[in-house]
Parts: structure tokens; sequence; C-alpha cells
């Protein structure tokens, strides 16, 4: 008999559950929503009667549950979803219901065939007040013949850019009653008789999101990763022109520009890995806190999870872009594996929050930041956003002979941080004095606004990698990351340049030194490259790539990968003869004319 698969060990392993929902979601896994976000959202919001019954069977895979939360016309704006979930005092339960196509839910990960539960937020109305989105914990379908129940209609949305292996569905509730205990009580209650007890933090309902924020952190590092695994490897074998006339064919890696397009991407790999562990150890902490009472830290969780999911998703998604570029023809081959590991990463700008909505909560946090120090008040002990209060250098030293553990460079990104959060921040003020509301005024200065959290981020990400890197004792190991660590850095700062040099901060004598920082890292990993991307250690099922394989006999299988495509099963197809053929007779009998 098969192996029974064993529960899934729910414990805060959020490491590995971050792992697996990236891995998944490249495979479709019917289970991805239901470990990621339902999962989290019964740990984290259900009391502890709900959980006794809820969680055992969650992770013993009794049932299949999804998170149902966007709507046909909302996603963003949770405040207007529009799907009901009204008390009814006499039984006892919550009537749910679709009032308008809008509010059909759409997108949710295998809610289409797979999920027989969902974790659903509806507005929640009680004694005729509405007290904003909840979550509710709903059986959609019948356990055994899955079947929809009454009043549900469920299906999937079809097919999209891409994860066409996951069944993201839509849902329509027409006055579905659930039972009152199906609501999420740990935080927001009903009671019986219908009065409303609200959480301590408003926002507590929304920490799926913010665990599945985190952990996409390091999912984006593992795209980068793979991606430039697959891209190293390929680079490794490919030869492609000479660099000396006469010496023969060189490996496409010697070139310059294809180190620049791909050894970046590898150093943002480790920076995201490494800020991944962090922000995830910061939302296991504040969970923990939040079960102990205190709520102190959920606004930093939020803003730093925020920022770094927008940053992250985004250089990823253009990191695999590169990546893919950099293999040519046969970069854009299914069988690179570069469009399902695009397709799932570059989800990842939209999903769990629009990047530039992302951008712009993170934004809200730092403009509270910027008021406090315009009022001369004294940093709070925040290692995040601490520098933001303190005066950095007037000018920038990144050229300095000694740069211990490039603090210089670090001291750059802070400057630069420090000066678009205080500059958008005075924007913000002055249009309010001549007459803008705050919310106009907000409008009128959101693009300077994402550039500030940009900013903040990039300053995280940099701080966080030197100081990891600096903990390292191994020193063969840690000498080949520094190679890595001085390529982000000075890439990240010839990626910020324009705001460096803006306020003449940065020379371009400066700017110049930065580049030529960059081309030394560029040659110090070159013969390190492969057996960088080896150390990662990737199965080759994992890559899904041809072009990556370890053994790098990429040319033989590429033959075999395509012969086995259905279309190679016959050498004429069967419709041949039907249409081109018979096209093509024509045209001959046509021409004897
Ligand atoms: C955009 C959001 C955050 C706006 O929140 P909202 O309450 O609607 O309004 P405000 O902007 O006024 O926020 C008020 C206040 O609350 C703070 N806050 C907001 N969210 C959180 C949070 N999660 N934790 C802590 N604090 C929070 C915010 O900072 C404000 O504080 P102030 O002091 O500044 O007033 C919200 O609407 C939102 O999150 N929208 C995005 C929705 C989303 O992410 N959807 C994901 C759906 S699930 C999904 O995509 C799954 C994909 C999986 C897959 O298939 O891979
Ligand atoms: C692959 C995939 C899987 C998904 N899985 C799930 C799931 O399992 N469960 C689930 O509930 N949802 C899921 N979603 C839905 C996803 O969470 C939403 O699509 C996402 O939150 C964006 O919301 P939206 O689609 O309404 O975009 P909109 O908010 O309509 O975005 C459109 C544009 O408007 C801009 N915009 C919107 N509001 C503002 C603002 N206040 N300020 C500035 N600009 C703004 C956005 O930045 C964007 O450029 C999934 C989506 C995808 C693509």
């Amino acid at each position: 008999m098969e192996h029974a698969p064993k529960a899934i060990d729910v414990t805060n392993d959020v490491e590995m559950r971050t792992f697996n929902f990236f891995t998944m979601g490249i495979d479709g896994h019917p289970l991805g929503l239901h470990l990621d976000m339902a999962i989290p959202t019964i740990l984290n919001n259900a009391d502890e009667e709900q959980q006794k019954d809820w969680l055992p069977k969650a992770a013993n895979r009794e049932f299949i549950a999804t998170y149902a939360q966007t709507e046909m016309g909302h996603g963003t704006n949770l405040k207007k979803l529009e799907t009901t979930a009204t008390y009814d005092p006499k039984t006892q339960e919550f009537v749910l219901n679709s009032p308008t196509i809008t509010s059909t839910k759409w997108w949710p990960g295998n809610l289409g065939k797979s999920s027989n539960y969902a974790v659903v937020m509806a507005q929640l109305y009680t004694q005729g007040k509405c007290h904003g989105a909840h979550p509710f914990f709903v059986q959609l379908r019948d356990l055994n013949t899955h079947k929809p129940l009454k009043g549900i209609t469920v299906g999937d949305i079809g097919p999209k850019f891409g994860m066409n292996t996951v069944d993201n569905g839509f849902l329509q509730f027409d006055h579905v009653r659930t039972p009152r205990r199906s609501m999420f009580m740990k935080h927001a209650k009903v009671l019986p008789d219908g009065r409303y007890v609200p959480p301590v933090h408003d926002k507590l309902n929304y920490s799926a999101m913010v665990f599945i924020r985190a952990a996409i952190v390091s999912g984006m590092a593992y795209h980068l990763l793979v991606t430039s695994t697959i891209a190293v490897r390929y680079s490794a074998i490919r030869r492609q022109g000479e660099i000396t006339p006469g010496a023969g064919e060189v490996k496409v890696l010697d070139y310059q520009t294809q180190q620049h397009r791909i050894f970046p991407q590898l150093a943002r790999g480790l920076a995201f890995r490494l800020s991944g562990q962090y922000i995830m150890k910061l939302y296991t902490q504040t969970m923990d806190d939040i079960r102990n009472g205190d709520i102190s830290a959920v606004p930093d969780l939020h803003a730093l999870s925020c920022g770094l999911k927008a940053v992250t998703t985004h250089h990823a998604a253009l990191g695999l872009e590169q990546c893919r570029m950099a293999c040519g023809g046969h970069g854009y081959s299914q069988a690179s594996g570069f469009p399902l590991h695009y397709s799932v990463a570059v989800g990842a700008c939209t999903y769990e929050g629009e990047n530039m909505v992302m951008l712009l909560q993170t934004a809200r946090h730092l403009m509270k930041i910027a008021k406090a120090i315009r009022a001369g008040q004294s940093p709070k002990s925040n290692k995040i956003v601490d520098y933001l209060f303190h005066k950095g250098p007037p000018k920038c030293l990144i050229d300095q002979a000694y740069d211990t553990n490039y603090r210089n460079v670090l001291e750059s990104f802070e400057h630069l941080a420090r000066r678009q959060t205080l500059e958008v921040y005075d924007k913000l003020v002055q249009l309010q004095q001549q007459g803008r509301n705050y919310e106009q005024a907000w409008n009128d200065c959101a693009v300077e606004l994402c550039k500030a959290t940009r900013a903040h981020v990039r300053t995280f990400l940099a701080r966080t990698f030197v100081e990891e890197i600096d903990k390292i004792s191994d020193l063969s190991i840690k000498s080949v990351l520094q190679d890595l660590l001085q390529l982000y850095l000075y890439y990240e700062v010839t990626e910020c340049a324009t705001g460096l040099l803006e306020d003449g901060f940065m020379t371009g004598q400066q700017h110049k030194y930065a580049k030529k920082k960059i081309y030394e890292a560029l040659e110090k990993i070159r013969p390190n490259a492969v057996s960088i991307v080896d150390s990662f250690d990737f199965q080759d099922r994992e890559l899904h790539s041809v072009l990556g394989r370890r053994d790098g006999n990429v040319y033989e299988n590429l033959l075999k990968w395509a012969q086995s495509s259905p279309l190679n099963k016959t050498d004429v197809l069967p419709f041949h003869h039907k249409y081109l053929g018979k096209m093509m007779e024509e045209a001959r009998q046509r021409s004897k004319i």
C-alpha cells in the first residue's frame, strides 16, 4: 500500500513551509493555500476550542482549505469587500451572501476544484451594524461527494498568465447559513445574543497575509538562486564566439556582459535569503507576543513585510528575466524551466498585496517617523528605523581607502533613505499648508513616497547582508560570500546613483569607483561561480530545467526533451493531409494550369 502521507507538522517551522509554498506554487500543489494561508489563519485567528477542532484535521489533510478574500471587484481595498456575513441571533448562525457580481470571490488558489473548505473574508454585520472584514471558516463542498453545498456556486476562473496547474477559483454564496462558531474568534467575537466584542488590534485578522508577505521574501530568494543556478550552469557549458581571435569559442560565462547580467541576481538572491530569515523570525516573535497580549511590534512587522515583499518580488521578476535572456534561444524554451519559475515569481508582485500598495503601506510608517524627527523626538530603540533619526556624514565616503564592514556604503544608503523620507514628508506638509487635504496631498506625493520606501528597504537589505556575512567564521566560505557582498553593495549603489548624485552627496568620480568595484567583483566571482551555485544543492527535479542539469549534458537531453513532445509521437501529424497537404497539392495543381 502506498505510504500514507504523515500529518503535516504545523509547528512554526516556517522556513520549510516557505520553501514548500514556492515549490508547490510551481507544481500547482493542491495544498498550497491550505498550508500557507488556511493553517496560519487557524494558528493565529482561531480560539483554543476552534484550534482543537480544526488544526489536527487540517494538519492531517482531512480537508483542503483555501483563503477566499479577494473578490472580482476588490482585491486591494479590503474595506470595500462586498461579501456579507449577517448574524441571526435566533438560530445563532451567520448568513453568508454574495450580493453583487463584483462580490464573487475571485482568484483564491485551489478554490476552483480542490478545496472543500475556505477561510472566507466577509463584512461582519450584527445587530444592524457592520464591523468590517472578518474571517470565517466555511465548508464549501460535501466531504464525500465533493459536490458544492446548497447555495454555493464554485468553479475555476480559467487559464492565466502562468501557474496554470493551480485551480484559482470563483465562489458565490446565496444566503448560506454557517454556525456562529465558524467565525474565527481568537481576536474579535460575536456572542450568542449578537453582541460584538472587538479585537485588541483591528488588523490581527490580516495576519495570514503578513505571514505570506514575510514568506515571499525567502521565496523570491529561492527563485533568484534557482534561476541563477540554471543561467550559470548553462553559461558554463555554452560556447559561442571568441574573445581572442583564433583561440577557439569561449564559454559565454567568460563575457563580462554575461557576468554582469547573472551574478547580481545571485547576490540579490543571497541578500533576500538573509532578510527573509530575519523577517520570518520577526513574524514568529510578533505572533508569540500577540499570544501574550503584546501587540507593540505589529506596526513594525507590517511595515517591514510590506516593503520587503514589494522590493524583493519586483527585483526577482526583473532578475529572472535577466537570467532567461542570458540563456539565449534555449532560455525561451519550456525546457529551460524559466517560464515555470517566472510565472510563479512574477505573480508575487500582485498577490499578497499589489506592490505599489505595499510600498505605500510602508511609507505610512516612514511618515510617522519623519513627523517625530521633525518634532525633534529621539529615536525609539529600533534597529530597522533608528538610522533615520541620525545625522550621517555630509558627503559620500565610499571611495575612502578603508571602509570597514562597508560602513561608508551603508551610510550612503542611509543618507538617501533619510533624505527621501524627510523631503517627501516636508512636501506632504507643504501641500496641506497650501490647502490640499491629507489624502489628496498623499496621492500627489505617492511616487516619491514609494521611492522613500525603496530606499529604506534597500538600506535594510544591505545592512542585514553585511551583518550576516560578518558573522561567518569559516574564512574560505566567507571570502567567496564577501565577493558576492561587494558586488551586491556596489551594484545597489549604481542602481540608486540618481538619488545619491541628485543632492551632490556622491560625486561622479565616486560613481565611477562603484562601477570599478563591480567589475572587480565580477572577476573574483567568475572562477567560483559554478561551485557557488552547485553548493545550493538544488535537485534537477526542482530546477525543472534541461539547461541547468547538474551533469551539464544539455544538448543530448535537449534533443531527448524535444523528441518526447506529443507532437513528435508520429512523423506526420494526423491532420497534415487534411489541411496543409491538401493546400499544397491544390497549389501545385494550380501552378500546372
Ligand atoms: C492595503 C491595506 C493594508 C489597507 O488596509 P486597510 O485596513 O484596508 O486600510 P488602511 O490603509 O487605512 O490601514 C489602516 C491602518 O492599519 C494598518 N495595517 C493595515 N494592514 C495591516 C496589517 N496586516 N498588519 C498591521 N497593521 C496593518 C496600516 O498600517 C494603517 O495603520 P496607520 O497607523 O498608518 O493608520 C489592506 O487593504 C490590504 O492588506 N490590502 C491587500 C490585500 C491583500 O494583500 N490580499 C491578498 C489576498 S491572499 C493572496 O493574494 C494569496 C495568494 C497566494 C497564492 O496563490 O500564491
Ligand atoms: C496568481 C494569483 C494568486 C492569487 N491568490 C489569491 C488567493 O489565494 N486568495 C485571495 O484572496 N486572493 C488571491 N489573489 C488576488 C490578489 O491578492 C489580488 O489580485 C491583489 O491583492 C491585488 O488586488 P486587485 O487584483 O484588486 O488589484 P487592484 O488593487 O485593482 O490593482 C490595480 C492597480 O490599482 C493600483 N491601486 C489599487 N489601490 C491603490 C491605492 N490605494 N493606491 C495606489 N494604487 C492603488 C494597484 O497598485 C494596481 O496598479 C491572487 C492573485 C493572483 C494573481
